[in-house]
């Protein structure tokens, strides 16, 4: 058994501990990153950039179908499943490749292979009998799936994001359980690959969506694929040749059955009760979301770990707080976080930034089903709804499920960070015909609603088409 000393040891090598490990170091810290595989993040491995992989084979299928549409004929269109499969994971394999190479450029001695656990406030055991004593630590382990009961023991037709990537051909019918962000995006690209898909979830919102008319884009958008329960919680049991679910007197039976119920974060096994902090119901300690510390320790607690933006970028900006802080604890500070953006990659892709339709002052749609450019490229549908505050319509958040998405709820989220009104918008160029063009009949009516007049010397009208 051998004690390890350094100044901030990070739990977990994905892309919060990562993030953390290089700026603690950065900022002069002595660190140890310690992880039970170093096998690549979840991002890289079973993630954003498998599923986006998939997505996009989804894409390039829709595509095909919609080119008659252009009197461009192709044909039926054919789905190779194995090749479809394969290119996802040589992708797939490179980025986690390049992650795995990551860690071998970091300094000797840095990446130490073992499952944390807490043995008190600032020591670990590595489970081999080894012991890290460190000035700070950083919690980074994660998060994972969570299957519910009826779901365990069913045998490997039931798949999580863990396995679902792994499958050597598409399955024939797939259940999706579970309309979060994970369901959405999977349930419609494997239904654009031509598998037989039905998705339920136990609630009638999908995704978290906030604003009804966005969510009914959503809703129609994937009912043009699949099957959609909503409000329904299928019993599965196994039959001959698939899994069978029953619901409201109906059953069916499916190939395979992808849960994606959650990922709650991964705090179980590291014995969080040793380290003096409190802890809730959930086995959770209470985080500053501004600095990543739990109350007045010297623990940190960043990505999805903490359950609180479970996202790619955020993991990365929460990695690089708690690396800062823990490398200067106790001379911790706080920092501004950026405007909440999230996106889902269906098709149209469904973003949120900033504040809700709850507790804003005016909010205005952009409609998307007869827009210009929209329409020129065949993709007329869904709805753009921007929020604004009293008294200059300053811009403060957006939902979106329309085509360009996407790239439309950046710039909204970076004019929100700017803090630039719907009057500051319009007075920059807006080329035609483009879908951005499509926000500034919303533009004009906050502008409106808020009494703010439009510069004399442009025109208040919209372009044909626009
Ligand atoms: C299917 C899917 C698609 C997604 N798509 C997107 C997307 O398009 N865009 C986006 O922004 N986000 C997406 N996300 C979310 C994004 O992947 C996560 O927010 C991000 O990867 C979280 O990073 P992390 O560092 O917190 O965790 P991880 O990358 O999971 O790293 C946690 C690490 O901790 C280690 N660990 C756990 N317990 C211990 C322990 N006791 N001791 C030592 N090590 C431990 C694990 O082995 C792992 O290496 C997606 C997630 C999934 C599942
Ligand atoms: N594009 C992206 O950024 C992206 C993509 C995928 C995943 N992610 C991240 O991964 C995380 C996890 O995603 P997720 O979709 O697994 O979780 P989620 O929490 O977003 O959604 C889970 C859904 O499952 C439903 N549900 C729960 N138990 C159920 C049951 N027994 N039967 C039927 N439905 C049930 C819930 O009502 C909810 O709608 C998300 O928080 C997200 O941040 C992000």
């Amino acid at each position: 058994m051998s004690v390890l000393e350094c100044d901030v040891a990070i739990i977990g090598a994905g892309t919060a501990g990562l993030a953390a490990e290089r700026n603690a170091r950065r900022h002069g810290a002595h660190t140890m990153l310690i992880d039970p595989y170093f096998s690549g993040t979840v991002c890289a491995t079973v993630g954003c950039m498998p599923s986006k992989l998939l997505i996009a084979a989804a894409r390039s299928a829709e595509r095909a179908r919609q080119a008659d549409e252009f009197g461009v004929m192709v044909g039926e269109v054919q789905i190779d499943g194995p090749a479809v499969m394969q290119r996802l994971r040589y992708h797939r394999d490179r980025f986690a490749r390049a992650t795995r190479k990551s860690f071998a450029d970091l300094p000797d001695g840095t990446c130490i292979e073992g499952r944390a656990t807490f043995t008190g406030p600032s020591t670990l055991s590595l489970g081999n009998g080894d012991q890290i004593e460190a000035k700070a630590i950083v919690i980074a382990t994660g998060s994972a799936p969570s299957v519910p009961e009826p779901y365990q023991g069913l045998g490997d037709r039931v798949l999580t994001n863990q396995t679902i990537f792994e499958l050597e051909d598409l399955p024939e019918s797939l259940a999706v359980i579970g309309g979060g962000v994970i369901g959405v995006e999977l349930a419609q690209a494997m239904a654009r690959l031509g598998v037989r898909v039905s998705l339920f979830d136990a609630e009638t919102r999908l995704a978290q969506v906030r604003h009804d008319g966005v969510h009914d884009a959503l809703k129609s958008a994937l009912m043009e694929d699949l099957d959609l329960h909503l409000g329904v919680t299928p019993s599965p049991e196994e039959a001959d040749e698939g899994i069978r679910l029953s619901w409201n007197n109906q059953s069916e039976v499916f190939d395979r059955v992808l849960v994606a119920t959650g990922r709650p974060p991964s705090m179980d096994g590291l014995n969080l009760e040793v380290t003096g902090l409190t802890l809730d119901d959930q086995g959770m300690p209470k985080i500053n979301p501004d600095t990543m510390q739990c109350e007045h320790s010297a623990i940190f607690v960043a990505g999805d770990a903490n359950a609180a933006r479970p996202v790619l970028h955020e993991a990365s900006d929460e990695g690089g707080i708690a690396g800062l802080n823990a490398a200067a604890h106790p001379a911790v500070i706080q920092s501004a976080r950026s405007v909440v953006l999230t996106m889902t990659f269906t098709e149209p892709a469904l973003v949120s930034v900033g504040t809700g339709p709850d507790d804003v002052d005016f909010s205005a749609i952009a409609d998307y089903s007869s827009q210009g450019r929209a329409t020129v490229e065949g993709e007329n549908q869904g709805l753009a709804v921007l929020y604004a505050s009293a008294p200059d319509g300053c811009l403060v958040g957006a939902d979106l499920c329309c085509p360009g998405a996407e790239h439309l709820g950046h710039l909204i989220a970076w004019a929100v960070t700017k803090e630039m009104t719907a009057h500051d918008l319009l007075s920059m160029p807006i080329y035609h015909p483009t879908l951005e063009e499509g926000l500034k009949p919303a533009l004009q009516e906050i502008c409106k609603a808020a009494e703010v007049s439009i510069r004399n010397d442009r025109d208040t009208g919209v372009p044909s088409g626009g």
